[in-house]
């Protein structure tokens, strides 16, 4: 499917639920200092061709202005004539896109994932269990344990989205680049959102459970410590 085939009327939906979401999350704090960028698809998918709507470069996310967004290709490069540069991350957005075949990809930079990212960084994966949040990935099993990948956070992007489909989980829509932020995706903006705001739940419920277990002294079932 070209992009100019795609009605200009999906197009504009498209970029107005991306303003939506951009304005929900600027309200959490999830864009301190410009970071952050999301993306939702347009038009059909296949792996040999799709286009997406990304956040431009460099903004202030809270910010809403005519120039927020752009339009790009599998490759990320724009599709039409603008001024605008595609987010510096975009690639990590087309690798996501073509190995899922998912509709949108929000990455946030928070507090809680960066240092949670940075506590698992070593191991590659940060392990969640028992957490009732960990359904709405859509594992519904007793008591399942998930492992959220890890990358490490280079400075070249090319090789961080090189690494994407080495640690890519069907199950688990998110990836964490160390002390940087995390990249969680769905089929469309509703799903991509929920992903989110569960791993952003997960992420601070370890952080506290992690800090109680390292500073209260461990009491035994008979009282004593
Ligand atoms: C200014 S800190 C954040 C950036 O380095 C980057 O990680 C980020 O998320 C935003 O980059 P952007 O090019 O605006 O999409
Ligand atoms: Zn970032």
């Amino acid at each position: 499917m070209t992009f100019a085939s795609i009605s200009l009327e999906h197009k504009q939906q498209v970029l107005d639920e991306l303003r939506q979401i951009k304005q929900q999350f600027a309200a959490k704090n999830w864009f301190p200092g410009t970071s952050g960028n999301l993306s939702m698809r347009v038009g059909d998918f296949s792996p040999e061709e799709f286009h997406f709507a990304i956040t431009a470069s460099g903004k202030d996310k809270s910010k809403s202005t005519p120039e927020d967004f752009l339009f790009v290709d599998k490759n990320g490069q724009a599709v039409e004539t603008t001024s605008l540069k595609p987010s510096a991350e975009t690639l990590i957005h087309c690798e996501i896109y073509r190995l899922t075949g998912c509709g949108a990809v929000f990455h946030v930079h928070t507090v809680f994932n960066n240092v949670i990212s940075e506590w698992f960084g070593e191991q590659g994966a940060v392990p969640a269990q028992g957490i009732e949040l960990i359904k709405a990935f859509n594992i519904w099993e007793e008591n399942a344990p998930v492992s959220i990948p890890v990358l490490p956070n280079f400075a070249h992007i090319p090789s961080i989205a090189e690494l994407v489909p080495d640690v890519l989980d069907a199950r688990i829509p998110g990836i964490l680049l160390r002390g940087h932020g995390i990249y969680a995706w769905g089929q469309d903006a509703f799903e991509a959102k929920k992903h989110l705001e569960a791993f952003e739940f997960i992420f601070e419920y370890l952080y506290h459970s992690i800090l109680l277990k390292n500073s209260v002294p461990q009491v035994t079932l008979d009282g004593r410590r």
